[in-house]
């Protein structure tokens, strides 16, 4: 590993930044959570201050307002009752109605202010100053009909002057009670309409708690989820894209250039996708090092008899399906026997690779020259008919034959070669194509060497 700096896993930085994502996804929540609780308890608050303090007012007000409207029509039938009996019963039912009237008032109370309070007692308490009077009034008016031997609410015209004061005190007394209950009712209603406006500020307000703990919620919701795909996209970036990159790596047997980091590797994952790199490269250059190996002349490093035969194959078929030229040169080292007998295998060696060379240097890149075996070696020549091919054939000859060989020793000596050239005809083999260059070469050694001969 060429790191400077230790690598770390990567689930070490996931965990991390896991753990970091955690403790802020903890706090958001933990903060939420509060969040609602505290409006929760504030909502329930209200709600139960509602239920204390201005529901019971309100219901007490509305009792209040009933129980008002009873004793006023129960108040109104003593001016109207005609026996004492009849006044009792009024008296009786007006008392029963007061008397509720009096408990709503005790109910009401705690929510009313002070001022509301006393004025609503007092008002109470003229109406009960009234009510008695009324009914002192309706006695005297029932016992002087007695006295006086008529109905007790004859017309005005026939009765005595007394009687007739009694029956205006009552109706101006009757228009009194009327009076005082309408200052009652009037005073209950705004009381009641007062707490109507409380309970539905409250409402308002509870409801708009309700809508910031749903806001709350949704926030909460968002969060999470963007937490969530945060993590994801963590480990897909740091772990499972990194190991697709590996996998494919290894399966094509090249890791792309930008996957590897410039700077020292971040991580194992890093440093293992460096090491495969490396790795693929020695492969690579140990692949092409075999390919060469089995393809090339280690002596003279041109293509081998093997690869030679492949090439042909290739350009047969290439020739004869598109009817295009090609030609091959066979070449032979005159008297290299002796050369080796005089000089030695080694500066044989060495003439076998100048020769080579100059057969080389004159071949075209798209030419293809090979050792055929010892001192043999084959041009093939894409694209050239007999002629072309005799002519380089003759320039190679006279280059070679120019070429002074360093035998060793400082000694020199000068080889000459043969060559047979060869066309290739419409339905021939690749065999038989070498063979009549083959041929051909041996003609040219017939006709005394260093030349070139071409095959019919
Ligand atoms: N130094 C060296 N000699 C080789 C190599 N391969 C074959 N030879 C020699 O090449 C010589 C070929 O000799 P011959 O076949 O008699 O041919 P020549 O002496 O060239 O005679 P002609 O071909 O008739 O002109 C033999 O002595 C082989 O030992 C090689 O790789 N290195």
């Amino acid at each position: 590993m060429s790191a400077s700096r230790p690598a770390q896993a990567p689930v070490a930085t996931i965990r991390r930044r896991f753990l970091r994502f955690s403790s802020l996804l903890t706090a958001i929540i933990v903060a939420l959570l509060a969040a609602l609780l505290a409006l929760q308890v504030s909502a329930q608050r209200q709600v139960r201050e509602l239920e204390r303090t201005v529901l019971p007012s309100w219901r007490a007000a509305l009792q209040l307002s009933a129980d008002v409207r009873t004793v006023n029509v129960q108040a109104a039938r003593l001016p109207l009752a005609l026996s004492e009996g009849e006044l009792y019963t009024v008296r009786s039912l007006v008392d029963a109605a007061k008397a509720l009237l009096l408990d709503s008032f005790e109910a009401s109370a705690p929510g009313l202010s002070p001022t509301d309070e006393q004025s609503l007692r007092r008002t109470l308490e003229e109406i009960g100053t009234a009510v008695d009077l009324a009914t002192d009034l309706a006695v005297r008016r029932i016992g002087l009909a007695a006295q006086e031997g008529s109905a007790p609410g004859v017309g005005e015209q026939v009765l005595s002057l007394e009687r007739r004061v009694l029956l205006r005190q009552e109706r101006d007394l009757s228009r009194r009670i009327d009076d005082l209950h309408l200052t009652l009712a009037s005073h209950i209603a705004i009381v009641a309409a007062d707490n109507e406006r409380q309970l539905d500020e409250q409402r308002t307000r509870i409801t708009r708690l309700r809508e910031l703990q749903t806001v709350l919620l949704v926030v909460a919701g968002v969060l999470m989820a963007a937490v969530m795909f945060a993590q994801f996209r963590l480990v897909d970036r740091h772990l499972l894209r990194r190991l697709e990159n590996l996998r494919r790596s290894m399966a094509e047997g090249m890791v792309a250039p930008q996957l590897i980091s410039r700077g020292p590797p971040r991580d194992e994952l890093d440093a293992m996708l460096v090491e495969l790199a490396a790795l693929l490269e020695r492969l690579a250059d140990q692949a092409q090092e075999l390919q060469k190996l089995a393809t090339s002349d280690p002596l003279t490093t041109q293509a081998n008899r093997r690869s030679l035969f492949e090439r042909l194959a290739h350009e047969v078929e290439r020739a004869r399906r598109y009817r295009r030229p090609l030609s091959a040169l066979m070449i032979d080292i005159d008297h290299f026997k002796p050369i080796n007998d005089t000089w030695g295998h080694a500066a044989g060696d060495r003439v076998l690779r100048s020769v080579a060379d100059v057969l080389a240097a004159t071949v075209r890149q798209s030419d293809l020259l090979a050792r055929y075996g010892g001192e043999e070696f084959v041009v093939l020549l894409p694209e050239t008919d007999a002629v072309d091919a005799s002519r380089l054939g003759e320039l190679m000859r006279s280059r070679v034959a120019e070429t002074v060989q360093q035998v060793g020793g400082g000694h020199t000596a000068q080889v000459t070669v043969s060559i047979g050239c060869a066309t290739l005809r419409g339905d021939e083999s690749a065999d038989a194509f070498i063979e009549r260059a083959d041929e051909a070469v041996y003609r040219a050694k017939g006709r005394g060497r260093n030349c070139v001969e071409c095959a019919p």
